[in-house]
């Protein structure tokens, strides 16, 4: 069976998400997967309701997540990423799929960011193992 992905990408730090959603596609392509759509939302903190939308879809198996939070002059960084961090997790288990997390940070500099792009990667691998092994 092929596995459909959908992914929820952030526009905000759109250089680093740009990157981020064509790794994640390289590899979902590698792992033999189809992503079969892609959701742009404003930011992080604005996933949780488009992520809700793909689970509720039959056609779609997981939903991996892309985005980038980096630091600022205050503690906004981490608001968005503790917000959507247990939005992500409390959506997966109340639609028994799998969302997994592509997004560093917080209290991350720019530079920390782009070390990090891979982290993309890292959520299609653990989305198509979670489909596959539960
Ligand atoms: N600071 C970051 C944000 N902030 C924007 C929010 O995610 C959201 O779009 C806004 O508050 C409107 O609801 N988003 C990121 O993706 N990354 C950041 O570093
Ligand atoms: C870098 C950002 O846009 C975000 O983390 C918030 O920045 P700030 O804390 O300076 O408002």
């Amino acid at each position: 069976m092929t596995i459909s992905l959908g992914f929820v990408v952030a526009e905000f730090n759109r250089d680093l998400t740009y990157q981020m959603e064509l790794l994640g596609r390289e590899h979902a392509e590698f792992l033999g997967a189809t992503v079969k759509e892609t959701v742009l939302v404003p930011g992080v903190f604005d996933m949780p309701l488009a992520i809700k939308k793909l689970c509720q879809r039959e056609d779609i198996d997981a939903v991996v997540t892309i985005g980038s939070v980096i630091e600022g002059e205050t503690d906004h960084d981490q608001v968005v990423m503790q917000h959507a961090a247990r939005k992500i997790m409390d959506l997966s288990l109340e639609f028994n799929k799998p969302v997994t997390l592509g997004i560093p940070g917080p209290g991350m500099t720019r530079m920390a960011a782009h070390e990090r792009v891979d982290y993309a990667k890292r959520a299609v691998e653990a989305a198509v193992k979670l489909v596959r092994r539960l």
